[in-house]
């Protein structure tokens, strides 16, 4: 199947799009006019340019206002039509965008419609080009891909078909079925875009905020499922209006944009195996089994303060690698690798962001697969020669010049071969496993980082949340495994006042801000590690206050709570505790949590949380911000 976009749906000049479009793999574009007369070029020039990148040009858009107009309109029309058609054969393209018309002296009929475009068929003919028609969805007389189809069946022209696009269809509200109807060779053009569900007028919503297939709430699947069933073989695109996208890196807009579309090809394929989808097999989705382990880079008396840290956590020093500076911490079922060695990946990380997680492992079913997956949707491999005794675990580049190594049973044996450790941990204080990481971006990366994982792994994406931090609104989306083995929240920072966006700037782009580890019985937890020297974060006493006034706890419940600066939180499947503790180097902390049976991750007590943190920076004479 060959792939294509919009130029409109990435950001910079035409050559910059071209070359984001190219490097990320796509066969063609569709070109917007904007594009083409904003550049210098002659058509001649543009076309061959596209060429020479390796892209072709599928198709050129959009002419407006055509169909149903009275003269002397009508004969303005066909001559306007005349003059792109001259254009489009200098571009290189034989198939042209009419999308329904907004034009006030339009008249209606589907007939007339028809008509028309069997009259444009005819001139488009004569030169070998084919003309493609859309609905948009607030079309004055053709808002529905419906009557575009009646139309179309009406001209009844070889070089006049349909253009289907998901948002017209999905955005309405339309039945995408209807499309497995509709003889797949009339189907001239598809064009995909997703979009968030928000109850606003459709062509505000269309022109702002369309995202990836995957991005947003749409059934995309479904209508990507009908279009192809119905026979369609012609390019698949994307026609993305983005107001983020706009400002985006072009770079990564394409290579999310491919990545959101193979994703979406496979996802047909896996749906409905009947369907011929014509892409090389990649393997499926991978079950996340749980988070193997995170690595820090760290040195010198960061890496002093770290340890302490740990130690006071309840974790212990439990390997020594072979052959390198790295040390393995470990408690329950959580492995910490802290890495100081100068060279290597984790001596750039940390010479950008200073303390930081680096690294994360992942257990998978099978990690070669997952790398395969990944591969083919665009992501980079990566390996640095393993040193002695080192295994070598494959490992794929994530977002932001973050790594992410997989681990399957095959692994099972790494602990052991390069720290002479066992897999299991110390009891410690009780903690068991790690139950979520946290990573902070800029909001503009959110998309991004959720498409990353919800394209590789089989992930639930719960609805974003608002976050108010005192300085500013940070908004949080969370995904997680069905069974909650491995769950990851993605904070995006609108500016640098919020906590989370301090974190960004102070460590130049540190991807995991904060780590959540779980434990069976929290309140013992607390004990051990105050008793350890932990201190947590301070919470004011009118939260309790307020608790009590909104829960029904248990006087004594509430007082060990008060003791520990133990939060609470409720939903329909259960309860949850979590208690926070002091930013420990360049901004992180650790986050210690009880959960039974609940599903979030205490979003209403993190203004309460923000606020602490914040508070605590002011009395320490660290400015807030
Ligand atoms: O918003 C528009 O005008 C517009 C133009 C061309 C399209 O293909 C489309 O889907 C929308
Ligand atoms: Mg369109």
């Amino acid at each position: 199947m060959k792939t294509a976009i919009a130029t409109v749906s990435i950001s910079g000049t035409l050559t910059e799009k071209l070359d984001a479009i190219a490097e990320a793999g796509f066969d063609g574009i569709e070109i917007f006019e904007q594009d083409f007369v904003t550049d210098t070029g002659s058509a001649r020039d543009v076309g061959n340019r596209i060429r020479d990148k390796g892209l072709e040009v599928s198709l050129f858009q959009p002419f407006r206002d055509f169909e149903g107009l009275p003269e002397p309109y009508r004969t303005k029309a066909f001559d306007r039509a005349e003059r792109k058609f001259d254009l489009m054969q200098d571009l290189g393209t034989d198939l042209i965008l009419v999308c329904s018309s907004l034009h006030p002296r339009a008249l209606g009929g589907i007939d007339r419609a028809a008509d028309d475009l069997r009259a444009l068929g005819e001139r488009a003919a004569a030169r070998g080009l084919r003309i493609g028609y859309e609905a948009l969805a607030w079309g004055r007389y053709v808002n529905d891909h419906r009557d575009a189809w009646e139309i179309v069946r009406r001209a009844d022209h070889p070089n006049v078909g349909l253009i289907v696009d998901s948002f017209h269809t999905l955005g309405r509200g339309l039945d995408p079925e209807t499309i497995r109807r509709i003889p797949g060779d009339k189907i001239f053009f598809v064009q995909m875009a997703d979009a968030p569900k928000i109850d606003m007028d459709l062509l505000y919503w269309s022109r702002h905020f369309r995202n990836m297939p995957g991005e947003g709430d749409l059934p995309v699947t479904d209508f990507m499922r009908a279009v192809l069933a119905a026979g369609y073989t012609g390019p698949v695109s994307l026609e993305i209006f983005n107001d983020q996208f706009r400002g985006g890196s072009p770079r990564t807009i394409a290579r999310d944009g491919y990545r959101s579309l193979i994703t979406l090809l496979d996802d047909v394929r896996r749906a409905e195996p009947e369907i011929d989808v014509q892409l090389p097999p990649i393997p499926a989705r991978q079950d996340v089994q749980g988070t193997a382990f995170v690595e820090f880079a760290t040195r010198g008396t960061e890496a002093e303060t770290l340890k302490s840290q740990l130690t006071a956590l309840g974790f212990a020093e439990t390997g020594r690698h072979l052959a390198k500076a790295v040390t393995l911490w470990q408690q329950g079922d959580i492995r910490i690798v802290l890495n100081e060695e100068q060279g290597d990946f984790a001596g750039t990380a940390y010479n950008t962001h200073g303390t930081s997680i680096c690294d994360i492992g992942l257990t998978v079913s099978d990690a070669g697969d997952t790398v395969a997956r990944a591969a083919a949707l665009g992501a980079k491999r990566f390996s640095q020669n393993p040193a002695v005794g080192q295994l070598e675990i494959p490992a794929i580049r994530g977002l932001g010049g973050s790594l992410l190594h997989l681990l399957d049973h095959r692994h099972a044996d790494v602990w052991k071969t390069e720290f002479g450790a066992g897999t299991e941990g110390p009891e410690g204080a009780g903690l068991r496993r790690i139950d979520h990481i946290a990573q902070t971006m800029t909001y503009d990366e959110m998309l991004s980082w959720s498409l990353f994982y919800g394209s590789l792994f089989k992930m639930h994406k719960a609805p974003m949340v608002d976050v108010i931090d005192p300085d500013g609104l940070v908004r949080s989306q969370a995904l997680g495994t069905e069974d909650g083995a491995f769950r990851i929240t993605l904070n995006g920072a609108e500016t640098h006042r919020t906590l989370a966006g301090s974190f960004l700037a102070q460590s130049f782009g540190a991807p995991v801000q904060h780590l959540a580890l779980s434990s069976d019985d929290i309140f013992a937890s607390a004990a051990k590690l105050t008793a350890a020297g932990f201190e947590a974060l301070p919470i004011p006493d009118n939260y309790y206050d307020d608790l009590a006034s909104r829960f029904d706890i248990a006087p004594d419940i509430l007082a060990a709570m008060k003791r520990h600066q133990i939060l609470y939180d409720a939903d329909d499947h259960g309860t949850f505790f979590q208690m926070y503790g002091r930013p420990v180097v360049s901004g992180f902390f650790f986050e210690i949590i009880q959960r039974d049976g609940y599903r979030g991750y205490g979003a209403p007590n993190a203004p309460f949380r923000i606020a602490a943190q914040k508070r605590l920076g002011r009395t320490r004479g660290m400015p807030a911000d």
